[in-house]
């Protein structure tokens, strides 16, 4: 089928947003067709950097593909675009999104890649764009999935998932996507996709933790699996099918996180396993690492929801320095025995 979006604008000049524009460009280069990507950053360095064809900060010396421009303007990153793309860290959208509601087309569809969850409401990207621009949840999509922007950018072979309540709209922005090392699947299980991505950064803060204190793959694997559990039982409490948790959204990206070094939350879970404290990660690390805010409102909507998460119970502990990282292994071992299946 032809491909009917053509008008693309990015906000968010990261290494997830410059990416990902970075995806779109070479899709359509491998589709044969015309495409216009706009990146909206702040940083006139970092645009400035982008229009020449780079962004050193965040990808180092991969070059930009044609077809990308950018722009600090969210009324030229926004004009004429059919679909609008969101890549900035989760606590800063709705302050940002109150700014740009009035720039964006009202025919646009839109698209979160954010995993975050917004702390004081506990809502969800795509509920905050909803509620913020005031757009249906039938023109909001999300992509999630093990996606670990520097090996995107080198054109490593990825999968994903992207999830739209309408999932015609899901397999349209699919399709505008693939690239040929860039495989997005289609679902419509919007829940799922979003509670998978911000939850399996609260667990790879936990397994950083476990891989700073020195332990081995057994204890990473306990941490991932019963993370997995506690995810996928928050999931499924919202509305979420399970299935969306054992594929690429949930598995998938949690692996890929809590595995990768060039993940910033298991690098930062490793600095507090260290010893370092939640202050201090900021001299080791630039970059947004969203389980470290948003572990405090998956924690909320838990137990709002009477969602039991033992692990993300002890990290949020260790977060606001409650638990010491020594205290973590008895905490989680000392629980009551059950049987695996609760
Ligand atoms: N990097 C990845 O591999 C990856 C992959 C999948 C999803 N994500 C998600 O994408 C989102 C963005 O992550 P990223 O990796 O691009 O982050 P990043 O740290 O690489 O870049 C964040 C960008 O947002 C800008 N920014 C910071 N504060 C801002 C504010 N208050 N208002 C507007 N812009 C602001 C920064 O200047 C920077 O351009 C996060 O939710 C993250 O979880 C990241
Ligand atoms: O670097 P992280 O920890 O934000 O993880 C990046 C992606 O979400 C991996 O899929």
């Amino acid at each position: 089928m032809a491909e009917d979006i053509t008008d693309v604008a990015v906000f968010g000049a990261g290494s997830w947003g410059t990416t990902f524009a970075k995806v779109l460009a070479d899709a359509a280069a491998a589709h044969g067709v015309q495409r216009s990507i706009r990146v909206w950053g702040r940083n006139p360095e970092t645009i400035a950097d982008i229009n020449r064809r780079r962004n050193g900060r965040y990808l180092g010396d991969i070059e930009l593909p044609e077809g990308i421009s950018a722009t600090t303007d969210p009324s030229v990153a926004l004009k004429g675009a059919q679909l609008v793309v969101f890549a900035v860290p989760a606590q800063s959208l709705r302050a940002q999104l109150e700014q740009w509601r009035p720039l964006i087309p009202s025919d646009a569809v839109v698209m979160s890649l954010m995993k975050g969850l917004e702390v004081g409401t506990d809502l969800r990207m795509t509920q905050v764009i909803a509620e913020v621009a005031g757009i249906a949840p039938g023109r909001i999509a999300v992509l999630s999935g093990p996606n670990l922007a520097m090996e995107i950018a080198r054109r490593e072979p990825t999968a994903s998932v992207v999830a739209c309540a309408d999932e015609e709209l899901a397999r349209r922005i699919a399709r505008v996507c693939t690239a040929p090392y860039f495989r997005p699947y289609t679902s419509n299980d919007v829940v799922g996709a979003e509670i998978g991505g911000i939850v399996k950064n609260v667990i790879a803060l936990c397994v950083g933790i476990c891989e700073g204190k020195g332990m081995g793959d057994n204890t990473k694997a306990s941490v991932m699996t019963r993370g997995l559990a506690e995810t996928t039982r928050l999931a499924v409490a919202l509305g979420a099918d399970p299935h969306t948790l054992a594929g690429l959204a949930g598995l998938g990206d949690l692996v890929a996180t809590c595995a990768s070094r060039l993940s910033r939350n298991h690098t930062a879970g490793t600095l507090l396993g260290q010893g370092f404290s939640v202050d201090e990660l900021g001299n080791h690390m630039t970059q947004v690492a969203e389980g470290i805010k948003s572990a405090p409102a998956v924690r909320e909507l838990a137990r709002r929801v009477g969602v039991e998460m033992p692990i993300t119970e002890a990290v949020v502990g260790v977060l606001a320095g409650r638990v010491d990282v020594d205290q973590l292994e008895s905490l989680l071992l000392a629980r009551e025995l059950k049987s695996e299946g609760e």
